[in-house]
């Protein structure tokens, strides 16, 4: 790691928790800018955000996959938020409700100006499922970056992990620029500040 890569503009030890909405209506003003984690129900959306703010119980985590079914809003700064989003994919809940979740989804991200970027979560052993591969489409059609952590990293010897990872940007390819990918574990904590970086990329660009 490069000295500059372990220092963060941002201290994201000092995220807070604002609201729950269960859609858009109920959502924080759209202003400042926010970057949103999803991903398949249990691929550890809310571990993440916890790494990643040094909090145990920032986001509640859960062996139950389906925990987590509102949007919840964390505030980084007075204009700078990070949002939870609903796991999808959860076999268990009845059509009609994931129906519901994805048109939420959808909803949010093709309304929210203030979304600038997608940190798109997939266990290492279960990469691009049908619900990635949705999310990935509406990203690129609604011209949101997306970056992957490859969760769980824990779980493979590194050689192993890296051949995982090697072999999912080989089939992100299509999407070039728009979509980047890193390993990450909320256990051991790898890949924790090469997010960070990537956030603080995104957050702090005038552009966005
Ligand atoms: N080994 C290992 N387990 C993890 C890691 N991240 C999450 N888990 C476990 O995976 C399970 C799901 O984690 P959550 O963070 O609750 O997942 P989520 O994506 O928020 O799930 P939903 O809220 O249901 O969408 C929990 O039992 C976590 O302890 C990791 O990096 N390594
Ligand atoms: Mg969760």
């Amino acid at each position: 790691m490069s000295p500059e890569q372990s220092q963060h503009p941002l201290n994201f030890e000092q995220t807070s928790f604002i609201k729950s909405a269960a859609k858009l209506s109920q959502c924080p003003e759209d202003v400042g800018r926010e970057v949103a984690f999803a991903g398949r129900s249990n691929a550890g959306k809310s571990s993440a955000l916890n790494a990643l703010t040094g909090s145990k119980k920032l986001a509640r985590t859960s062996k139950t996959p389906g925990r987590t079914q509102l949007i919840n809003f964390f505030s980084l700064t007075e204009t700078l938020r990070l949002v939870d989003l609903p796991g999808y994919g959860y076999a268990k809940v009845p059509e009609a409700v994931k129906a519901e979740w994805q048109q939420h989804l959808e909803n949010y991200l093709q309304k929210r100006d203030s979304l600038i970027g997608l940190i798109l979560l997939m266990d290492i052993r279960h990469p691009l499922k049908e619900f990635d591969q949705i999310m990935l489409e509406w990203a690129e059609f609604y011209q949101k970056p997306v970056h992957i952590l490859l969760t769980k990293s824990d779980k493979l010897k590194f050689g192993a992990a890296k051949q995982a990872a090697l072999k999912v940007q080989r089939e992100l390819k299509p999407f070039g620029n728009l979509v980047t990918l890193q390993l990450f574990s909320s256990l051991n904590k790898m890949g924790v500040d090469e997010l960070k970086q990537q956030l603080s990329t995104w957050l702090l660009d005038e552009k966005n």
